[in-house]
């Protein structure tokens, strides 16, 4: 059993009061963090503790256990076991408690919000954005549970056959450290409305906010088992990934993980779904509203500082405009507001880890000594509030004179870098913009709307936003391209990924005509 000596009681009671002090009112910091068949549980084989910080200040925020094999094993059983009784309901009975979950977390948005930030160090009124958009993903596939279905053919002489959509049995889901509620829900809500049953591993830097959504479920009546999740680092992954009892795993993350998940899964043939990092284009046109385009590249770059897998990083920009649009999105990123997440004024909070930090500041360093010039920004910053000390703070960097050979222009920096790039036809951007191996997103920018489709039916992408950009209704699907996976999540495009096809042929004649047999 969990038991605290005298000196961590104190430190556990410190800790909630200074949650206390922010609005939150959970005990979700306190562990344990495995959510195993409806509770909180400890880990019976963890290899080693995770400490877990908070990117704002660099503290400690929590420990997690590295789950071993046995964990994951019984997080599996208790999907498995839970697996007849959830696939047996009707569509819309597991709608409604989907949509009862999308009510919770709304009621609860505010102190899941704080949760959040405390994990990610994300600025809270994108919290705030992001966890209002994950109960909008949970209501959508509460309504879209009961009209998941099969279909009907009818074939000659009387015959027909039902095609039954079933879904897979326990999913398993591994998800980044960058939307961390978003990603389990993402994976969990159209996982359940098709009737599977899921186990969540979250990624060991943002473990908190998953347990919630877990709790959230449970809370509503979802039985105990349905949803599961199970903490640590890539070894947790693996166990995941290999056991015989999960069906599929759901992957979001990096494009060197994804390819080891995809060799793991081979060996037991599970299906995958991979969301994977992407180096996407967006091409500014001449003709384009600049301060929109400004904008539309503010909202493709420096959200959650950068850390956005679809974010638009390399800026084509038609050559007549280019001095222009450098200046004002120069003037806009100067004005971007750095420092305490909790702050609503904030507008750049903290990179994930010192050593996430360094290695955008490196890709800054490595930009400039292959040419490109640093128009502002890629400097760590250190706010005046001295509890942020231990923060990892960088202000947007916007690099132009780049080239389509630079590192800088080639490889996911997943950080506040925005990369700048001439163009002057239209055929030129399109075939450079394409010159890629990833394949995520795309934003074209301009007020010709012919040309607009013209350019989007060309870009290599999973999915490509006119005039806007890193929008993500639920409804519609989202994945990628070449390097960037496959699968997609959201919209009815989901359910191919969480369903199988079962045909049953049903023989209406008595007399079966059989050419080879003989009386
Ligand atoms: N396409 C999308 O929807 C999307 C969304 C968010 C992030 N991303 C991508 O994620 C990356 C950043 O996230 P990250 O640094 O957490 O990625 P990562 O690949 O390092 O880790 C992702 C997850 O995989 C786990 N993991 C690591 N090794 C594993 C293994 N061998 N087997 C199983 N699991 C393993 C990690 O513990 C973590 O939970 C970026 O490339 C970003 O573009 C993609």
């Amino acid at each position: 059993m969990f038991r605290l000596g005298f000196s961590s009681f104190l430190i556990l009671s410190r800790q909630h009061i200074k949650i206390m002090k922010q609005g939150l009112t959970t005990t979700a910091l306190q562990g344990p963090f495995n959510y195993i068949n409806g509770e909180r549980v400890t880990s019976v084989d963890s290899t080693h503790d995770i400490k877990v910080s908070k990117p704002a200040t660099g503290e400690v925020l929590c420990t997690i256990p590295n789950s071993g094999q046995q964990d994951v094993d019984k997080a599996v059983q208790a999907a498995r076991a839970a697996f007849a009784q959830w696939s047996a309901l009707g569509g819309l009975e597991r709608g409604r408690f989907l949509i009862s979950a999308a009510q919770k977390v709304r009621e609860r948005l505010e102190e899941l919000a704080k949760l959040e930030v405390l994990d990610t160090g994300k600025p809270v009124w994108e919290a705030r954005v992001d966890l209002s958009g994950c109960a909008d993903y949970l209501e959508y596939y509460g309504g879209v549970a009961s009209t998941v279905g099969g279909l009907h053919y009818q074939l000659p002489g009387g015959n027909f056959a039902v095609v039954r959509r079933e879904p897979l049995g326990v999913v398993g889901g591994i998800g980044a450290w960058n939307y961390p509620f978003q990603t389990i829900s993402w994976k969990a809500a159209p996982a359940l409305a098709c009737g599977n049953t899921f186990v969540y591993k979250p990624s060991q830097f943002t473990p908190v906010t998953s347990v919630v959504f877990g709790e959230i479920l449970t809370e509503v009546g979802v039985p105990p088992g349905v949803v599961n999740v199970i903490q640590g680092a890539g070894s947790t992954g693996e166990a995941l990934c290999q056991h015989p009892g999960v069906a599929k795993i759901s992957f979001t993350g990096s494009v060197p993980t994804g390819q080891k998940i995809m060799k793991a899964c081979a060996d037991g043939m599970k299906r995958v779904t991979l969301e994977l990092g992407g180096k996407s284009p967006m091409l500014v046109f001449a003709d384009t509203d600049l301060t929109e385009a400004v904008k539309a590249t503010m909202l493709g770059n420096f959200l959650t500082q950068g850390q956005v897998c679809s974010n638009c990083t390399r800026v084509f920009v038609e050559r007549p405009i280019l001095k222009d649009f450098q200046e004002k999105l120069v003037t806009a990123c100067e004005k971007m507001v750095i420092g305490d997440p909790f702050d609503n004024e904030t507008t750049v909070g903290a990179t994930i880890t010192l050593e996430h930090a360094e290695k955008v500041l490196h890709y800054i360093d490595e930009a400039k000594k292959q040419g490109a010039r640093l128009l502002c920004g890629g400097k760590r910053i250190n706010p005046s509030d001295t509890k942020l000390a231990g923060g990892y703070y960088l202000s947007p960097c916007v690099l132009t004179d780049c080239h389509d050979d630079m590192t800088c222009v080639k490889e996911e920096i997943f950080g506040s870098v925005v990369t700048i790039l001439a163009f002057d036809t239209e055929e030129e951007a399109i075939a450079r913009a394409n010159s890629t191996p990833f394949g995520l997103a795309a934003g074209v920018m301009t007020k010709d709307l012919q040309r607009a489709h013209r350019v989007s039916a060309q870009l290599q992408a999973g999915i490509v936003w006119i005039n806007n950009c890193n929008v993500f209704p639920p409804e519609v699907p989202f994945g990628g391209y070449k390097m960037s996976g496959f699968g997609r999540e959201n919209g009815l495009a989901a359910l191919n990924d969480y369903t199988q096809l079962k045909t049953v042929y049903t023989e209406m004649s008595s007399k079966i005509d059989c050419p080879i047999y003989k009386e």
